[in-house]
């Protein structure tokens, strides 16, 4: 019998208010796979993400993990289950250090509190986790600055380590390059791939930065109006007529 997705989502749907967010919503990510959302401004990307990491619920349709439906689980039943995600705009506590705010989450997943007390110094499972983490994303250099003091892609790279560290198996990036210089983006992209090849993580992306983003993932869904209208490999989607009109435009 072949293996469940890592995610499947199936006919989900979302009405607020009269409102069609989301409606039919199908769509598989096997695991280990790295797959790329995209779609224009209000096509219901970020309200997807919301479905599936717990913060809506949907009005129709089921979300399971590694065939288990998750569609009921409070959010953090989903981040125990493996699920992570980041948020379009950065979320870290910034007057903390680098390294505190990861070992923190680390703390957190392993079943631990909030707290600091005892840090610095101590060698336990989440500082080592953190550390390693930091390490992956190229950041355990600085890891004793402010996370509030640094740049917009340095913030990118500490929400990443945050999901190494936690040991998320299925990740979902909501926008990981948005208002991130140009110098930051090869950092960005060797951190993600480094999380998808070298940690095994399933990767679900949405990005609007369409070149880097086609270099980087298997697949691409294409959501337009709350449903997806196209699911293949980038090169297929850059030539599918249904997806230039709806949303590319004719300049590709
Ligand atoms: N809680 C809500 N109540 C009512 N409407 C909402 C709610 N959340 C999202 N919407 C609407 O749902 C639609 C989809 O929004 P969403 O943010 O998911 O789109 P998106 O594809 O992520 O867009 P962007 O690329 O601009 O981030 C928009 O029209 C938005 O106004």
């Amino acid at each position: 019998m072949p293996a469940s997705p890592a995610l499947s989502v199936a006919g989900v749907g979302l009405t607020i208010g009269g409102a069609t967010i989301l409606e039919g919503v199908d769509l598989d990510v096997a695991s280990g796979g790295l797959v790329g959302v995209i779609g224009p401004n209000g096509a219901g990307k970020t309200t997807l993400f919301n479905t599936i990491s717990g913060v809506m619920a949907p009005t129709a349709g089921r979300i399971r993990m590694h065939g288990k439906d998750i569609t009921s689980m409070s959010v953090p039943a989903r981040a125990r289950a493996g699920l992570g995600r980041t948020f379009q705009t950065s979320s870290y506590f910034p007057r903390l250090s680098i390294l505190e705010n990861v070992r923190i989450a680390a703390q957190v997943s392993r079943g631990g509190n909030y707290s600091l007390f005892a840090f610095p110094g101590r060698h336990d499972d989440a500082t080592q986790a953190a550390r390693e983490a930091l390490a992956e994303v190229g950041l355990l250099e600085r890891s004793h600055l402010m996370a509030g003091d640094i740049s917009h892609g340095d913030k990118r790279k500490l929400e990443i380590a945050v999901l190494l560290a936690t040991d998320a198996s299925l990740v979902l990036l909501d926008e990981p390059m948005a208002g991130v210089g140009t110098g930051d983006v090869p950092g960005l992209v060797a951190a993600i791939r480094r999380m998808h090849q070298e940690k095994g993580c399933t990767v679900l992306m949405v990005e609007h930065h369409i070149d880097v983003l086609m270099d980087l993932v298997d697949q691409v869904a294409v959501m337009v109006s709350g449903s997806i209208i196209a699911l293949d490999e980038p090169e297929k989607i850059m030539q599918n007529e249904l997806v230039q009109s709806a949303y590319l435009g004719t300049a590709v």
